[in-house]
């Protein structure tokens, strides 16, 4: 349990009102955010709150504490989507995917009216790239981009699930996270990954949140707004 995770999610709920559509995300911090979400619909502070999930796995946890999720193309839009992230700037951008989500996460992302995100202090960085920049991959020809990465220095490795198998994402792909140790030209590298075919999307969220909700290990939070 990490008190920076847990104070920065449950206080994203004071975004929310009754009768929104609210996005879910994935990952330890976001799981804050659910539960106490569930909290407040329990407690009928909350009503009418309809979810939209970033992964199966987050379906699960919030069905199992009575929130309803239904599909995205059944809204038309995603009222609040508050989410974790890797690392972020303190001017919005960020690199996620840590737990391999990143590909519903934008796409959920770009169809919500605000965006937050939730994590602990140690996340906030003044660049991007300590953190391994996840890049999601269609199976089909996934050992060709492994090498023209290995060639190009950007250090992949393929995510694995357990000692023998690759991970597989929500989707049915790959993900090569690649050991970049720093990413000076953000865009750029976006565009350059945006760019291979067979590379389904990458990690790096370019001008994303809204609202970053920063959780300190003193149980203070930071918040940072447009
Ligand atoms: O992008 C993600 C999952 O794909 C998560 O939001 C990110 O990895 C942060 O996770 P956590 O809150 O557990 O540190």
């Amino acid at each position: 349990m990490s008190l920076m995770k847990e104070v920065a999610g449950r206080k994203a709920v004071d975004y929310i009102e009754s009768g929104m559509v609210v996005g879910l995300g994935t990952g330890s911090t976001a799981y804050y955010f659910i539960d106490e979400l569930a909290n407040r619909i329990h407690a009928g502070e909350l009503t009418h709150i309809v979810g939209v999930s970033t992964s199966n796995e987050t379906t699960q946890i919030a069905r199992e504490k009575g929130i309803q999720v239904i599909s995205l193309d059944q809204v038309n839009q995603i009222d609040v989507l508050v989410d974790g992230a890797d690392e972020t700037l303190r001017t919005f951008s960020g690199i996620k995917g840590g737990g391999g989500a990143l590909l519903y996460e934008k796409i959920v992302a770009q169809n919500s009216r605000k965006v937050i995100w939730v994590v602990g202090e140690d996340k906030v960085v003044d660049e991007l790239g300590a953190f391994p920049l996840p890049v999601e991959v269609v199976q089909f020809g996934s050992w060709k981009l492994f090498r023209y990465f290995e060639q190009a220095g950007m250090m992949p490795s393929f995510r694995k699930s357990g000692v023998d198998s690759l991970f597989i994402t929500d989707a049915g792909n790959y993900i090569i996270d690649l050991h970049l140790g720093s990413i000076p030209q953000p865009n750029q590298t976006a565009f350059e990954l945006n760019n291979m075919v067979g590379v389904v999307d990458h990690g790096l969220f370019l001008n994303y949140p809204d609202v970053i909700i920063v959780g300190k290990e003193d149980g203070e939070l930071e918040i940072i707004e447009r």
